[in-house]
């Protein structure tokens, strides 16, 4: 499950993931940001609920950290019903997929996690399911084989994806709600800090929640992650509250990056830079210089670095800015400080 990826792609230890889910909001009350997308789905959770439907299928896409997860969850809770948990990759055969759903009861959310993971079979049995609440399934086998139909309770789909991209056009116009995620302020990311403080007990002034905030790649999972580390710090090396000081000197010690950009954000940057003169540069080369595919480049790792205003898309191609010369510490035109 996707629960099990850390902020920059690794696994995760059994230990990080109880944290998640221990810090993890569960009702549209407890979940801050992403308010047009709360709203909305608000709405339309009531009107199920009045209706006594099931909601419609939701897709939640965006980059990792963000709070797909976390919304199925409280999705269904918030419309009463039980949620069964999968993902792409894990459902190999249309009988893994059947299992499922023919035993979800009425109103229940299947989640489907990396659901641009689905193989093209289970995803075209999966469209009836979606469309009708039907499935065939096979019975017996050999020469008494044969498919009967059978009708599913009406469910709710949920799928998420950091890669929406790579979805197919009759996957995405089978989901009634489709939202994307966005990365949260420094304001929204603090408060999130300080819910997860009350929830460890640990206290905190708000200066250091802020200061952790700024560093989190606009990403709850990562600003949870610093927290639980600067927590250590702050009950070793400290009295046990964090404070701007003890803050400051966790991340230090952790090599926060100023921004909180990771390996690959800065990856991309020093490339750019070093191999491409700041650039413009296309997407397709700049993946084959860093590694990565054009698409996780597009979708995960480029939208941070465009809001936060390290490079710019321009007709040609990627360009860095000033500040990703400023921030690597890098000259324009390559030429390093000391000469004149
Ligand atoms: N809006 C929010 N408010 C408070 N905490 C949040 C919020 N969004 C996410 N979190 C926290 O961040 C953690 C990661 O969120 P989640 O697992 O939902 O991300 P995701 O979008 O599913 O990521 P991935 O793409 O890697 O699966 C959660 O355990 C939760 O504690
Ligand atoms: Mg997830």
């Amino acid at each position: 499950m996707n629960e099990h990826l850390d902020p920059t792609g690794e696994h995760f230890s059994a230990e990080e993931v109880d944290f998640e889910r221990a810090l993890r909001p569960l009702s549209f009350d407890d979940f801050t940001g992403q308010e047009q997308v709360l709203e909305n789905l608000k709405v339309f959770v009531q009107a199920a609920n009045l209706r006594s439907e099931a909601l419609d299928h939701a897709l939640f896409h965006g980059p990792p950290g963000l709070g797909k997860t976390t919304l199925a969850y409280i999705l269904a809770n918030e419309l009463g019903v039980g949620i069964k948990v999968t993902s792409g990759p894990v459902l190999d055969k249309p009988g893994d997929l059947a299992g499922l759903l023919t035993n979800l009861q009425e109103r229940d959310v299947l989640f489907i996690d990396e659901i641009h993971r689905l193989s093209p079979i289970v995803e075209e049995y999966l469209y009836s399911a979606m469309e009708d609440y039907k499935i065939d399934i096979m019975i017996e086998s050999g020469p008494n084989a044969r498919t009967v139909q059978i009708n599913l309770n009406p469910f709710t789909l949920i799928g998420a994806t950091t890669r929406s991209g790579l979805l197919t056009s009759p996957m995405r116009a089978r989901f009634g709600i489709n939202s994307r995620l966005q990365y949260y302020s420094t304001e929204l990311l603090a408060d999130i800090v300080q819910r997860s403080a009350q929830i460890l007990k640990v206290p905190i002034s708000m200066e250091a929640a802020i200061e952790i905030a700024g560093r989190s790649r606009g990403t709850p999972r990562i600003a949870n992650a610093l927290l639980r580390r600067i927590r250590d710090f702050a009950q070793i090396k400290g009295n046990g509250s964090i404070d701007i000081e003890i803050a400051k000197f966790g991340l230090k010690a952790l090599n926060v990056d100023a921004y909180g950009l990771d390996e690959m954000d800065n990856k991309i940057l020093l490339t750019i830079i070093d191999k491409f003169k700041g650039g413009p540069v296309g997407i397709t080369t700049l993946a084959t210089a860093v590694s990565e595919s054009a698409e996780t480049i597009e979708e995960v790792y480029e939208p941070f670095l465009i809001q936060q205003g390290f490079i710019m898309r321009t007709p040609r191609g990627r360009e860095v800015t000033e500040l990703a010369y400023k921030h690597l510490g890098k000259i324009k035109g390559g030429i390093q400080g000391g000469l004149f």
